[in-house]
């Protein structure tokens, strides 16, 4: 079985779950790991981060799209280049991305982004029990995180097609361009320009920059080696 579900606000169970925050948490997470970070570790608070200080991890993520005080990095996964993370274990706080992960009761938890679209399908694709966990924006529906779970759903191609997968799939069926749909429709997208971050949205709409795809492990995404 394949489905789809956004913002869960209590414990969803499956196999594998693919986390998908498309704005901006796992394309962060995708693009640290695939620059060279060693490991990301998602936790829920500003405080829980800064008292990692210590281990000499970079302390990032954002609170109301902006880097907090104290911290290395926000959340543009423009930010997250070569020079800066390279061998880097990256601690992340996100609005909604990295929150939603701990709802998730599952064998294994991978990142989905459109960056690393085509990766995610062909590793999917040996997977019986498939959950798309759609973090949503501060537990509302997000169009590009949908978006993405139904080009996932529509690549793989299976028939046990839950509800959310099924109108996921046909959303994505029935857009042309999903940047220009993410650009001009999505609530999310059109705040995160209006605060100057463009670039952003450009770039987490950019399909298969990496053909990587992030496992989290005793709670740190990394990158495995896949047969
Ligand atoms: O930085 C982001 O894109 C959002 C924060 S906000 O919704 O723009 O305030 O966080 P994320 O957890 O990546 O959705
Ligand atoms: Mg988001």
């Amino acid at each position: 079985m394949v489905d789809v579900v956004m913002a869960p606000c209590s414990p969803v169970e499956c196999r594998t779950a693919v986390v998908i925050d498309v704005l901006r948490a796992t394309s962060t997470i995708v693009t640290a790991l695939s620059n060279g970070a060693s490991g990301v570790i998602p936790v829920k608070t500003i405080e829980e981060a800064l008292k990692k200080r210590k281990e000499g991890v970079l302390i990032c993520g954002e609170r109301n799209a902006q880097k907090p005080k104290g911290f290395d990095l926000g959340n543009s996964p423009l930010e997250y280049r070569k020079e800066k993370i390279s061998g880097k274990t990256i601690v992340l706080t996100t609005t909604n991305g990295t929150q939603v992960i701990e709802r998730i009761r599952s064998e294994e938890i991978i990142a989905a982004s459109f960056l690393n679209l085509s990766a995610v399908v062909e590793y999917l694709k040996s997977k019986e029990d498939i959950l798309l966990v759609c973090a949503g924006t501060n537990g509302r529906f997000s169009l590009e995180d949908f978006l993405l779970a139904g080009a996932v759903v529509k690549r793989l191609k299976r028939n046990d097609l839950g509800d959310g997968a099924r109108a996921a799939e046909r959303y994505f069926e029935s857009v042309e361009n999903t940047r220009e749909e993410i650009k001009k429709h999505s609530s999310h997208a059109k705040r995160l320009i209006s605060l100057g971050f463009e670039k952003d949205v450009e770039f987490c709409t950019t399909e298969d920059l990496f053909k990587t795809v992030p496992t989290l492990v005793n709670g740190v995404f990394i990158l495995k080696e896949f047969p």
